[in-house]
């Protein structure tokens, strides 16, 4: 372990990571359930049907355009679904007089569009939806002339309510706050008391047919936690509670919640018949008798028949009093009842709360789809969305909500944890997928390195290859393009490194006690089908100079120049075998010391090498000379031997000597 620097450790992190995060993904594709719908079967038991409450909810008429918030209320005022059994309640956080006077003037027109849908089966009851059709009322399989008159004459009133409200919404001073406006005036949307006014009661009589449809503006002070939507639904949820239809509740696309659930019952508690004492229902509650006594007729089980009379008008001061900020003090609502706070991804954890109490859910996909929603049009709204989704998931995961902890002690089965996992583990991989982005600039630019070396490389570009021909095979099979799977691929990189990073950030400094986490609302577009107002932006990348986009363009230039500096060849030397990182950097001295030990080292035993080199040659001189001494003295000792005998034969030096100059050269032994 030694051996590795700090850039590998980060990088086997990430990859764990990674590792878990594909285990996630790979159980929601494991045995998926399909639900099939039978929504013609409704037909035959409409005396059975439910009665709904449905909820609406806005905070700023200006992200939100009140032309929005009126399109989804017509559209639900217009259901396919008898008329008594709907109530319509828009909760609007943003105290925006404009926005009520919207609604006052969309019930007008409502009298004429829900006829009209209902005469002619619409399906798409969203105006502006139903009317951004180029070819008009032909583009329709009802296209009698009777329907292509009437379809003209709805769409000049439908153009004159957006006249209507575009006027009003450029007016500074739109009309006079007095009358039913007087409460907006002299407060401002941080501050100001509980507005509740019921834009339509069917119990009036004037005209069948016409859902009830109540504005709702919670009380807000400046020095009290509003808990965003979570608490804006709750007070909806309180309001119904008191003045609603009793039945489910239906909180935002496709979602429907049975009023038992919301009111903290699990499946258990049915089972075995529990009553929750009237102790208890005060102490979840609330003080409000009248909703105490709605929460526990709702719980054991005693709803109003489809036959009540109920007038809204009537609880209106009940219901005012429950939608003041301070009635959640010191009860359950947010946190075992109700829309649970603590997370800006209310929602999920909501579902998660519910889940783990052991009930289950089920997802509905009717053909055609019975609700939809709109999608943020342009990149910068995109990531304001996503940084949000991303705090809220970290949120969660840090607290008492977790997954984790609802299987280990709730009753989340193990199925739905890993699914939970999935959802929550978007938000929280954006971390070490940034990490692991700037890893590879940070090894290029210190010309270091984290990837294995030689065959432990293919691991990598195997698994690289796989990923790639997997989601690209899954997107051909859902029938999207390449140029679709490539546009994802690069939103994924752009999305993690910004708003994913910024919102882990947020949700971190949160739970340092840093800073509080805000809820940025989604900009929604006005004009979501088209009339050329996009078409330049379309199919493009449009960034601006939100500060979300800072960390992923700084990636991006660092990453920039890691590659000239690759390129013009700038990288620093590689020092020795050493996987060089941060760590190489703040032990430059320690490092220095032990490379000159080492080089030390090494010449030191070449020089002995060497000398013993020298040493063993010495040693063979040495013995060649001795051999040469005791040959030399053999070889005298011999040459005295031949003198002894030659002189004793009478061999002289002198005549020796003149014999071999007269002979030449030539020697004789
Ligand atoms: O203080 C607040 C803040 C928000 N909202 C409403 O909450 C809704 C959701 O906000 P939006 O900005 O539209 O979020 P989206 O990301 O589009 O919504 C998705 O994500 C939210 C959680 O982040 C969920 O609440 C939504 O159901 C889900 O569709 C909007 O209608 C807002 O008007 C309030 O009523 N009060």
């Amino acid at each position: 372990v030694n051996n590795y620097s700090i850039p590998w450790f980060v990088a086997l992190v990430c990859e764990s990571w990674f590792t878990f995060s594909w285990i996630f993904i790979f159980t929601t594709q494991w045995t998926p359930a399909i639900v099939k719908t039978y929504p013609d079967r409704l037909l035959h038991s409409v005396q059975e049907l439910p009665r709904v409450d449905l909820f609406v909810t806005t905070a700023d008429d200006v992200l939100e355009p009140p032309i929005i918030t009126v399109n989804t209320v017509l559209s639900l005022l217009a259901l396919d679904y008898p008329a008594e059994k709907l109530a319509c309640y828009v909760s609007d956080d943003g105290f925006s007089p404009l926005t009520f006077h919207a609604l006052q003037q969309a019930s007008h027109f409502a009298k004429l569009w829900i006829p009209f849908c209902k005469k002619y089966h619409v399906q798409i009851r969203a105006p502006f939806r139903f009317f951004c059709d180029q070819n008009g009322a032909s583009s329709y399989q009802n296209t009698t002339p009777k329907f292509r008159e009437e379809w003209l004459w709805m769409k000049e009133k439908y153009d004159n309510l957006c006249h209507k409200i575009e006027e009003a919404s450029h007016k500074s001073i739109p009309w006079q706050l007095d009358g039913e406006f007087a409460v907006f005036s002299n407060s401002d949307r941080k501050n100001h008391p509980t507005i509740i006014r019921v834009i339509w009661d069917k119990n009036e009589g004037l005209f069948d047919g016409l859902p009830h449809l109540i504005y709702i503006s919670r009380e807000k002070r400046s020095n009290h936690p509003h808990h965003f939507k979570a608490g804006a639904m709750n007070v909806l949820y309180i309001g119904a509670g008191l003045a609603g239809l009793q039945g489910p509740f239906y909180g935002g696309t496709n979602c429907f919640h049975r009023r038992k659930v919301i009111y903290g019952l699990s499946p258990y508690n049915i089972e075995k018949g529990n009553i929750i004492s009237e102790k208890e229902l005060k102490q979840k509650f609330g003080g409000s008798e009248e909703l105490v006594k709605s929460v526990a007729d709702a719980l054991e089980g005693r709803s109003y028949s489809p036959h009540d009379d109920i007038n809204v008008s009537n609880t209106l001061e009940a219901a005012s009093e429950v939608a003041s900020c301070g009635y959640e003090y010191a009860n359950g609502w947010g946190q075992q009842v109700g829309w649970i706070y603590g997370s800006i991804t209310e929602d999920v954890q909501t579902g998660l709360t519910i889940h783990r109490k052991g009930w289950r859910s089920e997802m509905c996909t009717p053909n055609p789809i019975g609700f939809t929603g709109c999608a943020p049009i342009g990149l910068p709204t995109a990531m304001t969305q996503q940084k949000r989704w991303v705090t809220g998931m970290v949120e969660i995961f840090f607290s008492r909500h977790c997954p984790i902890l609802a299987t280990l002690f709730g009753n989340l089965p193990f199925r739905m944890f890993l699914a939970y996992m999935w959802i929550i583990d978007w938000g929280l991989r954006s971390l070490p997928q940034t990490c692991y982005v700037s890893l590879l600039t940070y090894c290029i630019i210190t010309n270091s390195n984290f990837l294995p070396k030689g065959w432990g490389l293919w691991i990598h570009v195997t698994i690289f290859t796989i990923h790639t021909v997997c989601t690209l095979s899954e997107y051909l099979a859902t029938g999207l393009s390449i140029r679709a799977w490539w546009n994802n691929q690069r939103m994924s990189r752009i999305r993690t490194t910004s708003a994913g990073f910024l919102g882990f950030l947020s949700a971190l400094f949160k739970l340092l006690r840093i800073s509080d986490t805000v809820f940025d609302i989604t900009r929604k577009d006005e004009n979501p089908f088209g009339n050329g107002i996009h078409d330049s932006d379309a199919g493009r990348f449009t960034f601006n100079e939100s500060p979300v986009f800072v960390p992923a363009t700084t990636i991006l230039l660092s990453q920039l120049i890691a590659l000239s500096m690759k390129l013009l060849g700038l990288q620093p030397i590689k020092s020795g075998n050493n996987e060089c990182g941060i760590d190489c950097a703040k032990r430059d001295p320690e490092h220095h010391a032990d490379t000159a030990l080492l080089e030390a080292k090494k010449i030191a035993s070449q020089y002995q090498k060497e000398a013993d080199k020298c040493n063993s040659g010495m040693e063979t001189c040495e013995e060649a000379r001795e051999k040469a001494e005791s040959a030399i003295v053999a070889q005298k000792k011999l040459t005295a031997l031949w003198e002894l005998r030659a002189r004793r034969k009478g061999w002289e030096e002198w005549v020796a000597k003149s014999n071999t100059k007269s002979h030449g050269n030539v020697q004789y032994a």
